[in-house]
């Protein structure tokens, strides 16, 4: 399971947790504006806009599990197995293979209402990287400073939904997670009033009754409806500083800690990373299973002219400070 949000203070923000019980091997990696991508249907896009973003590179190609553009543009892959699904190549569309659905959208649009656009004229393709990279049955969140909205491919084709709540996981459906939120409504960061029943004298003996009935499991419906409530009622300074280290808090709410969901022959899923990208300055911030400590790659700090993958690997092991 994964969860992902978009987040706004003074900067925008979107990140996501990945949630699974191996690495493929991801390394946090910039593409400058000149690196090719060389697309199975569209041709080549010479130049386009840069990105960042977690990937697994294969072949000189990232294979982008989240990404944010130099625009401000984001776009998280989730699984969403059983539901996904893709087609042949079809003519008059764009076709794109599921694989090349981020750097198709990421690096040409510089907003979600660009995307929009770009989304009425996509087929994504059946076609699967290599043989030992089958496809992925993903779902996706596209958002930017104003807006997001969720992009599903099934059998009956692409469905792009407004994503109010700017936040995603994984099954059911997403028109099915929106609805399930009406279950929800009575939740609130305040005190409760009793509505139970004047006969008795019922009280709030501790803070934080508001959210009584808030699901606490790690199945992928409750982590949207807590991840919803958390982001929504979020409050934070607007810095850097506050900013980032509060959509951590966000994201911690659905942290999944190893032994949780147990898989069976001894595998665990969990959070394997945790990242925040700051749509505005390129930022991209994560955290690791093993590293609590916020690591960070700028990509203003490379050469975004350039035409090679810029790859980054993640720092696994935790940086205890020693205060003594
Ligand atoms: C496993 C992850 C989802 C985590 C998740 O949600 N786990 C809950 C399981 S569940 O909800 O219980 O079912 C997903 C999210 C993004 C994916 C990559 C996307 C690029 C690329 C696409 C290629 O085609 C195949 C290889 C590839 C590297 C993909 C590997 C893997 O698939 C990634 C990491």
């Amino acid at each position: 399971m994964c969860t992902a949000a978009a987040y706004k203070t003074k900067d925008f923000y979107f990140g996501r947790t990945l949630d699974y019980e191996f690495s493929f091997g991801d390394q946090v990696t910039i593409t400058p504006r000149n690196y090719p991508f060389r697309f199975r249907f569209q041709g080549t896009m010479e130049t386009h806009y840069a990105m960042i973003g977690m990937a697994h590179v294969a072949d000189d190609y990232p294979l982008y599990y989240e990404a944010v553009n130099e625009k401000g543009l984001g776009m998280a892959g989730l699984n969403f197995v059983g539901n996904a699904h893709y087609g042949e190549k079809a003519d008059g569309k764009d076709n794109v293979a599921q694989f090349e659905f981020i750097p198709w959208i990421l690096g040409q649009c510089a907003s979600v209402k660009e995307a929009l656009r770009l989304l009425e004229q996509v087929n994504l393709v059946n076609t699967p990287f290599s043989e030992s990279l089958p496809l992925a049955q993903l779902h996706w969140i596209l958002a930017d400073r104003d807006e997001a909205v969720t992009v599903e491919s099934v059998l009956s084709g692409i469905h792009v939904y407004p994503n109010p709540a700017g936040v995603l996981t994984n099954n059911p459906p997403f028109p099915e997670q929106m609805f399930n939120l009406n279950n929800y409504m009575h939740l609130s960061p305040k005190d409760p009033e009793n509505c139970f029943s004047d006969k008795l004298s019922l009280k709030t003996y501790c803070r934080g009754m508001g959210a009584l009935g808030l699901p606490g499991d790690l199945s992928s419906q409750s982590r949207f409806v807590r991840a919803a409530f958390v982001k929504l009622n979020s409050v934070s300074g607007d810095s850097e500083e506050e900013s980032v280290s509060q959509f951590f808090h966000i994201l911690g709410s659905v942290d999944q800690q190893k032994g949780c969901s147990d898989l069976g022959n001894g595998n665990f899923e969990m959070t394997l990373y945790t990242c925040c990208c700051n749509g505005d300055k390129g930022i991209y911030y994560y955290t690791t299973y093993g590293n609590h400590q916020i690591t960070a790659v700028d990509m203003h700090r490379e050469d975004l002219e350039g035409t090679r993958l810029i790859p980054y690997p993640l720092v696994q092991k935790e940086q205890i400070l020693y205060q003594n």
